[in-house]
């Protein structure tokens, strides 16, 4: 799919225009809070109505200003669309081809991107919670039954961590236990499943993207950390049963910390670039190569499940890395439609063709 045109009106700071982008790589640069990231923002909204930045959609609305309006026409399932999303303080409006809707759902049916923006750096640099989320959104986006999955196991964690904590204080209820087990190991081997198919299909994509990124010089791995003993080839019925025995096994100290030891909840990815855990020994620029080529590997992913190319919106990548990295996001990204914000007027001339816009305090121009 591809965006043939948004405009922003009384968004953030930027002053009401149409953005009019070419098909394959577009520009936008300019120097620091001048509204690039803003205009990235705006486009990602259409993917679901949630910023990359913000809870809060009255955030969106321009200081002083009752409302902000954001209208894009887009080229999607062979034929052109339109979708409208106006925010106000009093709540939110979503038009999609002139009909208004009651959810977001709608837009996340007709719109499709993939965003990168500097925080998504924390999937390698912090701990697994990061690492979890990522895969579960990921899955989560491709079957509504994965949300669910994913939303009973969390519920039923608390219970069981509240139950644990009971027991302490009376024995008898310990006799339920097998019951919560049952129904939590069901749940948390279907999830880490789906988890492990969706990093085979994802590394699959992943690994060619870095070493495109980094000129043949890194191969790009993914493990599945189970905390449970899980192993790659485990059907659903052998990870269920390896849970509820490390259930049993740690009764004790869960008992004492009032919390399930092991599980879904636990369990972690490692990002392994040359044979090493990048989260400890990779440099910046590989870090973000890292995060990067996963990105593209969504997106390769999502393009398999729409049937067309997702959009890719870029969010301050160029930095840190060097200029054959920056040359591969700039030139070899083929059939897709990019969007880059940078800073450096050097990345302009680095492009062999696409188009260039510059932002001034929220003004924007097309240079060429
Ligand atoms: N609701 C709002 N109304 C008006 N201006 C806003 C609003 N929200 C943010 N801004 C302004 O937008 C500017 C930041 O824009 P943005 O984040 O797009 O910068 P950027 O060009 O991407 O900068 P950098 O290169 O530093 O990332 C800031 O000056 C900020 O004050």
């Amino acid at each position: 799919m591809r965006v043939e045109s948004i405009r922003y009106q009384n968004y953030r700071n930027l002053a009401d225009f149409t953005l009019t982008p070419c098909e394959g790589v577009n520009i936008i640069y300019g120097n620091n809070a001048q509204g690039k990231t803003n205009i990235l923002e705006g486009l990602w909204l259409f993917c679901g109505g949630h910023s990359f930045r913000t809870q809060s959609y009255r955030e969106l609305i321009q200081f002083d200003k009752s409302f902000a309006k954001l209208e894009c026409v887009f080229y999607g399932q062979e034929r052109r669309q339109t979708a409208e999303l106006t925010m106000e303080t009093g709540g939110r409006v979503i038009k999609v081809n002139g009909v208004e809707q009651k959810t977001s759902s709608a837009l996340i049916e007709k719109f499709c991107a993939v965003v990168f923006s500097p925080e998504n750096l924390s999937l390698i640099k912090r701990g697994p919670s990061e690492r979890r989320s990522f895969i579960d959104s990921a899955i989560c986006r491709e079957k509504l039954r994965n949300a669910l999955t994913l939303q009973k196991y969390n519920r039923l964690l608390k219970q069981r961590n509240a139950l644990l904590k009971e027991i302490v204080r009376n024995e008898r209820l310990k006799e339920t236990l097998s019951l919560w087990d049952e129904q939590l190991t069901t749940l948390g081997a279907e999830i880490v499943r789906r988890r492990m198919d969706f990093i085979k299909m994802m590394t699959e994509r992943a690994v060619v993207y870095h070493k495109g990124i980094s000129r043949g010089s890194e191969e790009l791995r993914l493990r599945y950390v189970s905390s449970f003993g899980a192993e790659e080839n485990d059907d659903v019925r052998t990870l269920k049963e390896k849970f509820l025995e490390k259930c049993r096994q740690s009764l004790q100290t869960e008992m004492l910390t009032g919390s399930t030891a092991a599980g879904a909840h636990r369990d972690d990815i490692e990002i392994i670039i040359n044979g090493k855990n990048s989260r400890f020994f990779a440099s910046q620029g590989q870090q973000r190569s890292a995060v990067l080529s996963l990105k593209l590997a969504e997106a390769s992913v999502l393009r398999e499940r729409m049937g067309e190319n997702p959009v890719i919106l870029f969010d301050d990548v160029l930095s840190e890395l060097d200029n054959d990295r920056q040359d591969y996001l700039l030139n070899e990204l083929r059939d897709c439609q990019v969007f880059i914000t940078c800073c450096e007027k050097s990345n302009k001339e680095q492009l062999n063709e696409g188009k260039i816009f510059y932002v001034s305090e929220g003004n924007v121009e097309a240079e060429k």
